[in-house]
């Protein structure tokens, strides 16, 4: 709720520039196509009259004929110009979607960390997906409708006026008195729409979040919940329907009753001014027709203008997200570096998530090239933290870091991120083969390099066992592999992307001691001569470590290596002591 006040509506001028202006080629098509069959919609109703007034009282074969192939033929030209129009407008109203859902996925993937987590997947998943489907009643037959509308009511207007402007002024009093109900109307359910959205968004957030956990979820036979919440977010999305339903159908039956109220007026004064002889009956049946089809696309318009609004709070919803900066767009990142050495300094470092509470409290050390740091210390001290501020994936609030001398900051994200690798804890592996996973950061390397890579990191010793090797598929339609094999891969990655500073965050899981060898050995291959920040649950890590930070509430409360700090007998030798304990 609060995230939908906060939105600022687009304007028509904004989506007059950017979305019609820029398509004004097919729309002027469209609008060309949509007069020729309006006009030809006309012709029935005009020849009725002829039939009426001229041709039934004098026998004029000859007219009627006319009168049937104009007919017919208008009729053709009907049915040629909507299939072109549909085909026009429809499919540019898709192509314009999948730019809009291309461009929202593209503008959000290079948003800060910061904000996915703050965001639940599937919520974004709907903003890219959803949000944007509204346009196509910009671009679509909705704009046709509206148009095609608007033209054919003032033509038949026109032509009402000239059989009777009696009778057309009292027509007009009721379309008034409609046309401002329903710019009211529409203006109520613009805010009930852009809620729909963000509904949508968090009852789709969280359903993936619930279909993702579903083994915690049995593992706590939570089910239950689950379905209630996921009830209650699908009962708000019905009530929210409800109400706009209520608001257009209100639209709808208003036009019904005024205009048949109007239709019921005109009866009267038409059969009136007949026996008074002033106007024929073929006037009288074609003023009822022009009417007819001035008439309907007004009480269409309340359909149009409901999808009118849809579209407008969609965009609303997009525009938020295309308007948050992203993460590169900090104009100090402008330092690009061809090579990083490597030598990382923090220099009083703090950094806090919520204003005023610091995490990391004005840390400092140095990195050198090639060496390894293990951050070490108890859950929630703010070793993920310091690790991200290292990855460039957060920014201190006060302090530095520098990476051979150069301010972090200042170096453009896409040259440091070239460069540095990150192994995490729940590595991310996608549908594919074993091969597409490893070769994922360097799509383009050899099969030299990746061989290497397979080898340094173990992968064969299991991919080996499996009858398509490297391309054996992993995920949902292929193998399931364990979380060391997992954990193999991800290496393997790293090492064929061979940056020059590397994140680690070592996986808590009890290996079997064939895979927790392994995968010993392949970290240690992977490590050497780059600066890693590994926040290490491994002894054997920890061992070998050139330095090791033991956090403490967001400070460094020990430095050193291992053995002095076993030595020194403080924080580092009690955290060693337990853990072995256990
Ligand atoms: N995105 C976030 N927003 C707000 N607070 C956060 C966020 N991430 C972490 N924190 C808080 O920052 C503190 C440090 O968290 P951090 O993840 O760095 O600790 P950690 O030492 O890595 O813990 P663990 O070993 O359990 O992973 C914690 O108190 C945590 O609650």
């Amino acid at each position: 709720m609060s995230q939908s006040k906060k939105l600022k509506n687009v304007t028509v001028g904004q989506v007059f520039k950017t979305i019609i202006w820029p398509r004004r080629k097919y729309l002027s098509i469209g609008l060309v196509l949509i007069i020729i069959s309006r006009l030809a919609g006309l012709v029935l109703p005009g020849a009725s009259k002829y039939l009426i007034d001229d041709v039934i009282p004098n026998g004029d074969m000859t007219l009627l004929k006319w009168l049937i192939l104009a007919v017919a033929v208008a009729i053709v030209i009907q049915s040629v110009t909507s299939f072109a129009l549909t085909q026009i407008l429809s499919v540019e109203a898709q192509h314009l979607i999948s730019q809009l859902r291309a461009k929202v996925q593209r503008h959000i993937i290079q948003l800060p960390i910061r904000f996915f987590d703050n965001s639940k997947t599937g919520e974004l998943v709907s903003r890219i997906m959803t949000d944007v489907e509204g346009v196509r009643n910009l671009v679509g037959t909705g704009f046709a409708q509206m148009i095609g509308g608007v033209l054919t009511s003032l033509i038949c207007l026109v032509l009402l006026i000239v059989i009777s402007p009696l009778m057309t002024a009292f027509v007009l009093i009721p379309v008034a008195v409609f046309g401002v109900i329903s710019l009211k109307a529409f203006g109520k359910i613009r805010p009930i729409f852009r809620e729909r959205g963000v509904i949508n968004a968090e009852v789709t957030g969280r359903l993936t979040e619930t279909l993702g956990g579903v083994r915690v979820i049995k593992g706590f036979n939570a089910e239950a919940q689950e379905i209630k919440i996921f009830e209650a977010g699908v009962t708000r999305l019905f009530l929210n329907v409800k109400q706009s339903l209520v608001t257009t159908s209100f639209v709808t039956s208003a036009a019904t009753l005024l205009l048949g109220l109007a239709s019921t007026g005109i009866m009267g004064i038409g059969g009136y001014l007949i026996m008074n002889g002033e106007l024929t009956f073929g006037d009288f049946l074609a003023f009822t027709l022009y009417l007819g089809f001035m008439i309907a696309p007004i009480v269409q318009m309340s359909n149009i203008g409901s999808q009118f609004t849809e579209a407008f709070a969609g965009l609303d919803r997009t525009e938020e997200i295309l308007n948050t900066p992203l993460e590169s767009e900090d104009g100090k990142r402008t330092l690009e570096l061809e090579h990083i050495h490597g030598d990382i300094i923090f220099d009083k470092v703090s950094f806090a998530y919520e204003p005023g509470k610091d995490v990391v409290k004005g840390i400092s050390f140095k990195a050198p090239a090639g060496s390894v740091t293990a951050l070490v210390g108890t859950s929630g001290s703010g070793k993920t933290t310091i690790a991200g501020l290292a990855a460039s994936f957060l920014n201190p609030d006060s302090g530095t870091i520098t990476v051979d001398g150069h301010d972090l900051q200042t170096i453009s994200l896409q040259s440091y991120r070239s460069q540095l690798g990150v192994v995490l804890q729940d590595d991310f592996l996608f549908e594919g083969t074993i091969r597409d996973n490893i070769l994922f950061p360097r799509p383009h390397a050899t099969e030299e390099q990746l061989m290497q890579a397979v080898k340094a990191a173990h992968v064969q010793e299991f991919t080996d066992r499996f009858e398509d090797g490297l391309n054996t598929l992993i995920g949902e339609r292929g193998v399931k592999l364990s979380g060391g094999q997992r954990q193999r891969i991800a290496i393997a990655r790293a090492v064929l992307a061979d940056p020059r500073v590397l994140i680690l965050d070592e996986a808590t899981s009890n290996l079997d001691t064939e895979s927790e060898s392994l995968i010993q050995a392949s970290l240690k291959t992977l490590m050497q001569g780059r600066t890693t920040f590994v926040i290490a649950h491994r002894l054997s890590t920890i061992r070998q470590a050139d330095q090791i930070l033991v956090i403490e509430q967001g400070r460094i409360a020990e430095q050193g290596r291992h053995e002095a700090l076993l030595e020194k007998k403080g924080r580092y030798y009690e955290l060693y002591t337990y853990q072995a304990r256990i």
